[in-house]
């Protein structure tokens, strides 16, 4: 069970970055704020509410099959931005319930705007000089960031206003769609949009419109750029080591046979090992390669005096290397995952979530469409790495992601597992 208390001593530092609110002022709020919204979308995130988000993660991943056959053998490609064009559509349509047919349109003015967002906001991470409001604001880049910010709000504000107004009236039916022929949604299936404009604190009051943007870019951001770097990350280890993708073939086998099914979530119950390659992977590569705290009250960490106000910065990349913790850390060795493996480990060596109060809400779900997706494109393809590690070049922005991309090979599968 989740405790939803107010951590005494540490909260999210503020930070510029985060005054710019693209991600949703939620993700730098702190105190009560913090406290009281998520206890509000911590239901949201109940393995009955995730698993009926499965119908839409097995779409996606079909799609991007679809898409990466143009390469079967046709010699190496980046795939980094397929797969997070495929995460984008997940957490798109899971998120707010609306298809933006992202694997199919890039060039939509709200896909470009994200994926200019993060150039800007990384370059203005990069740049203390470019932090003060009053002289950003000012400049090129300042403009060009609050320009495609609003393209980004007046999407998601729009998308919340008409399911706001098609919930009012649809009370007092059954029904559950949303208007749009092209993204009607089954009738049983809600989007966290859907729960975020019903749900209600301890004294009965609901989510303003501006709190539940908030929510809703909060998700789109952290809910897609992190999972995909992920599963872009163990393509690369899969297709740099045969042996462990062939191990993750023999259970696909096990599990699916020659059937072309969609994932249940029993399967993914079942796939012990390949959860055992996206833990292995996001210990080598965690997605947030650095958390910040600040101590609001003066302590003492591992014998160290800590003024209160005092910035931490935690390394999970660092961290997930401690030889003492993990024998050879450099390998990428996912039978450390295994249930009989880990048992021992000291639970605050490997936090590629973070840990504690403020851990990630969504983990459950980045590791359920993980599972989905790189299940079905593993059912699909062999994979071969194109890159040696040293020739990945690693940028540790808000996202740990390689600098080139990712370069691999598809091949058939049949014709390399037998
Ligand atoms: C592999 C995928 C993911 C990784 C590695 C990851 C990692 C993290 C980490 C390390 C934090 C804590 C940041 C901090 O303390 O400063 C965090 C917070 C958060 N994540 Fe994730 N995340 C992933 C996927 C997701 C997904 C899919 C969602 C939403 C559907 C999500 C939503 C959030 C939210 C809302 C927070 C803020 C929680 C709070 O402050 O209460 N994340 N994530």
């Amino acid at each position: 069970m989740e405790d939803t208390e107010p951590d005494p001593k540490c909260e999210a530092p503020s930070t510029p970055v985060g005054k710019c609110s693209t991600f949703g002022d939620r993700w730098f709020s702190t105190g009560e704020k913090w406290r009281s919204q998520r206890k509000m979308l911590t239901p949201t995130f109940h393995f009955k509410i995730l698993s009926e988000f499965l119908d839409v993660m097995n779409e996606q991943s079909n799609v991007l099959v679809a898409k990466l056959e143009q390469h079967l053998d046709k010699g190496k490609f980046n795939c980094f931005l397929d797969m997070t064009l495929c995460a984008l559509d997940i957490i798109s349509e899971t998120a707010m319930g609306k298809k933006i047919y992202a694997q199919s349109n890039s060039d939509s003015e709200y896909i470009q705007a994200i994926y200019k967002m993060s150039t800007i906001i990384h370059k203005r991470m990069k740049h203390p000089w470019l932090w003060p409001d009053f002289l950003y604001f000012r400049l090129k880049s300042g403009k060009e960031h609050n320009r495609n910010l609003n393209i980004l709000h007046m999407f998601t504000e729009k998308v919340i206003k008409e399911r706001a107004s098609e919930l009012e009236q649809l009370t007092s039916t059954d029904s559950f769609t949303d208007g749009n022929s092209d993204s009607r949604r089954p009738k049983e299936r809600k989007a966290f949009l859907d729960m975020l404009l019903t749900t209600t604190d301890e004294e009965g009051k609901k989510l303003s419109l501006k709190e539940i943007q908030e929510e809703v870019d909060t998700f789109m951001f952290a809910g897609h750029d992190t999972t995909a770097a992920s599963m872009n990350w163990a393509l690369f280890l899969l297709g740099s080591h045969p042996e462990v993708q062939l191990k993750v073939h023999n259970e696909l086998d096990e599990v699916f046979g020659e059937s072309d099914r969609r994932a249940t979530m029993d399967d993914l119950k079942k796939l012990q090992y390949l959860d055992a390659v996206i833990k292995e992977t996001l210990r080598l590569f965690p997605s947030v390669p650095i958390i910040g705290r600040a101590a609001r009250e003066d302590c003492t960490i591992g014998g160290f005096e800590v003024p209160n106000g005092t910035i931490i910065v935690i390394v999970p990349y660092a961290l997930h290397r401690d030889p003492k913790c993990f024998t050879d850390p450099e390998e990428f060795r996912p039978e450390r995952f295994l249930p009989e493996n880990y048992r021992e480990r000291n639970p605050f060596a490997y936090i590629p979530f973070s840990a504690g109060l403020r851990n990630c809400i969504g983990q459950r779900f980045a590791k359920m469409e993980e599972l989905v997706v790189l299940s079905t494109l593993l059912r699909h393809f062999w994979v071969e790495a194109k890159q040696t590690r040293e020739e990945l070049i690693l940028v540790g922005e808000l996202i740990l992601r390689p600098e080139n991309g990712i370069w691999i090979e598809l091949k058939k599968r049949a014709d390399y597992v037998s």
